[in-house]
């Protein structure tokens, strides 16, 4: 320990939950800069700051979306063995350039499964049942009256498609086992062993599309996923179908979801994650009556934010003290 205290970490978030700097502080000098996200407000004071930071970082811990620069890899210098992010996906953080350098990545799966899972369900739920509609008849004071109000659809007796039965994808599937659906159905590279304990049936993607009443994307964003939903694959779903999306905004073409939704040639969607993120306030999906849309809080417990700083440290730790990393990406 005494010989690695003088090794810095630099945590680029100033809410990095304590229990995560906690494990990192008894080894290493901490430091942190601000959070920082391209496009957002404040991001380029934050990011001169983080530039100012970074060099002679041994671990960098990885808490936004900002991209993983060669730029800012220049930056911290050759001493740099990990980038450790506190998230399950790892796209923006330009993997063939870390791999290039013999950097190591180590990323957060599993501990965030449940906490995205629930947050599927509430966007089964909240587009199922229209909330986006109710709310906004709410908060006009001008309820619908009658039998007939804003109906939706229930989950009971419905096919469920998952695409990608991954961690989320399980976890979801098993909450959803208490709404009597009727079928899941899953795609993805291969068969699944968990499958079969979760009733959940293989098949192409083709297949989930046309017969899915719900399609829940829980699949990473890479060059083979990006765009997956687009007006091709979004013209296989049935008239009935909603789409949830709790992976990245950028499986989805939504120029192409924009388009099926006000056309109604699907039902409804549901998105934790869009492009870009934040969603501008005049976005046009915003205008959409059947679109119910969350500011990408899957992770976003305290419980799971803790569980998920804990583990990026570790991941420091080990990479720092020459012991293998916990979940790694590079090895
Ligand atoms: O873990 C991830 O990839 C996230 O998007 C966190 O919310």
């Amino acid at each position: 320990t005494n010989m690695t205290k003088n090794l810095k970490v630099l945590v680029s978030s100033n809410d990095y939950p304590s229990s995560g700097l906690d494990v990192l502080r008894e080894h290493f000098t901490v430091v942190q800069s601000p959070y920082c996200n391209f496009g957002e407000e404040g991001a380029n004071e934050n990011k001169a700051e983080l530039l100012k930071l970074i060099p002679g970082s041994s671990a960098l811990v990885w808490i936004s979306h900002h991209p993983i620069t060669k730029e800012l890899l220049d930056k911290a210098g050759p001493q740099l063995k990990i980038v450790s992010t506190a998230s399950a996906g790892y796209n923006h953080c330009n993997v063939p350039e870390l791999k290039a350098r013999g950097i190591k990545l180590s990323n957060t799966p599993n501990v965030l499964s449940s906490a995205v899972a629930e947050i599927a369900v509430g966007l089964i739920l909240g587009a199922a049942r229209r909330f986006t509609e109710n709310l906004d008849q709410v908060r006009r004071g001008e309820w619908e009256n009658g039998f007939n109000k804003v109906l939706g659809q229930d989950v009971r007796g419905s096919t469920v498609g998952i695409v990608g039965l991954g961690g989320i994808g399980q976890a979801t599937v098993k909450r959803l086992s208490g709404f009597e659906v009727g079928k899941f159905l899953y795609t993805g590279h291969r068969e699944k062993p968990e499958a079969k304990a979760l009733n959940a049936e293989f098949t192409s993607l083709d297949n989930l599309l046309e017969q899915s009443d719900f399609i829940v994307l829980a699949v990473p964003l890479t060059d083979e996923t990006r765009h997956m939903i687009n007006s091709t694959t979004l013209g296989k779903m049935k008239k009935n179908a909603i789409l949830v999306n709790v992976g990245r905004g950028d499986l989805v073409d939504q120029e192409a979801l924009y388009e099926a939704l006000k056309n109604k040639n699907i039902y409804a969607a549901g998105l934790d994650v869009t492009t870009p993120e934040p969603l501008p306030k005049d976005h046009k999906l915003l205008t959409l009556p059947n679109l119910f849309v969350l500011p990408h809080i899957g992770s976003a417990t305290l419980r799971t934010r803790s569980d998920m700083a804990v583990l990026a440290s570790n991941n420091v730790v080990n990479a720092l003290t020459g012991k293998p990393l916990i979940t790694p990406v590079l090895p």
